[in-house]
């Protein structure tokens, strides 16, 4: 459903991803490992529209991926910390909302409170609906956004570093839900993790990014080594 093919992305005179295929099918979720710039983000920021690749073709089920089909889920939680936790699940829907009722978000129609609450009880925190986002741990944040994604009624989420930083426990929560909706409702997940261990343990399938080019994909519990020895470290950009 979710092909990369052919994907190539600049940077000014830089080829950063140099050719890259990559497919995620319905119900499943790949997770996206490589080093520190080996173009895991780029990949996905081109999955997501929000990087124009030089080349090559991003398709939702052989279309071309149009803004509704890829939802995100950031490292960084952006949540509106003062707003309850449904109201910034219900965010996700100010897309589809006409734009009437999108400048005012502080009153969401009933029919959208009402899916965003649905999307709440799919991560498990119905109960905590009415929290302000803000107080709630980071891993449950987490869950919050992932809940605002799938209030977007997207087929793919897109998930970059979604559980760096978050405690192990909270990580592997995270993980497993991200597969279980996968799994369960269809949606196609990629997901780029740091942890090979996490892959292992919740990916369907992975693919290996190194210096812009796929160099191994499949099992997840395949040696991923490759990936990350002898390599230059990344110089850091002042
Ligand atoms: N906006 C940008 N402008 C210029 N170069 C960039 C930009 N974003 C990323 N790069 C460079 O592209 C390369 C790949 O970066 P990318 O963030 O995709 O790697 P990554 O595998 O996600 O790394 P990390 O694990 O550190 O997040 C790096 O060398 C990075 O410095």
């Amino acid at each position: 459903m979710l092909r990369l093919a052919d994907i190539v992305v600049h940077y000014g005179d830089r080829e950063i991803l140099h050719g890259v295929d990559v497919a995620v099918g319905r119900g499943e979720l790949l997770a996206v490992l490589g080093a520190n710039g080996s173009g895991k983000s780029t990949l996905l920021k081109a999955a997501a529209g929000l990087t124009p690749a030089a080349r090559g073709s991003v398709t939702v089920d052989e279309k071309p991926r149009g803004i509704r089909d890829t939802a995100l889920v950031f490292q960084k939680i952006h949540l509106v910390g003062r707003r309850s936790a449904l109201d910034n699940v219900c965010a996700g829907a100010l897309a589809r909302l006409p734009l009437h009722k999108s400048l005012t978000p502080a009153l969401f129609p009933r029919d959208v409170r009402e899916e965003a609450m649905g999307c709440l009880e799919r991560v498990g925190l119905a109960n905590r609906a009415h929290d302000r986002a803000g107080s709630l741990s980071g891993g449950q944040q987490q869950r919050v956004a992932i809940a605002r994604a799938l209030c977007q009624r997207a087929p793919v989420v897109l998930a970059d570093e979604p559980v760096s930083a978050l405690d192990p426990a909270a990580a592997e929560q995270v993980l497993a839900l991200l597969a279980q909706l996968a799994h369960a409702e269809g949606l196609a997940v990629l997901a780029v993790l740091h942890q090979p261990d996490l892959a292992r343990r919740h990916a369907d399938r992975i693919v290996g990014l190194r210096d812009g080019v796929v160099v191994l994909e499949g099992d997840p519990n395949q040696p991923v080594d490759v990936l990350y020895e002898n390599r230059e470290p990344e110089v850091a950009t002042p």
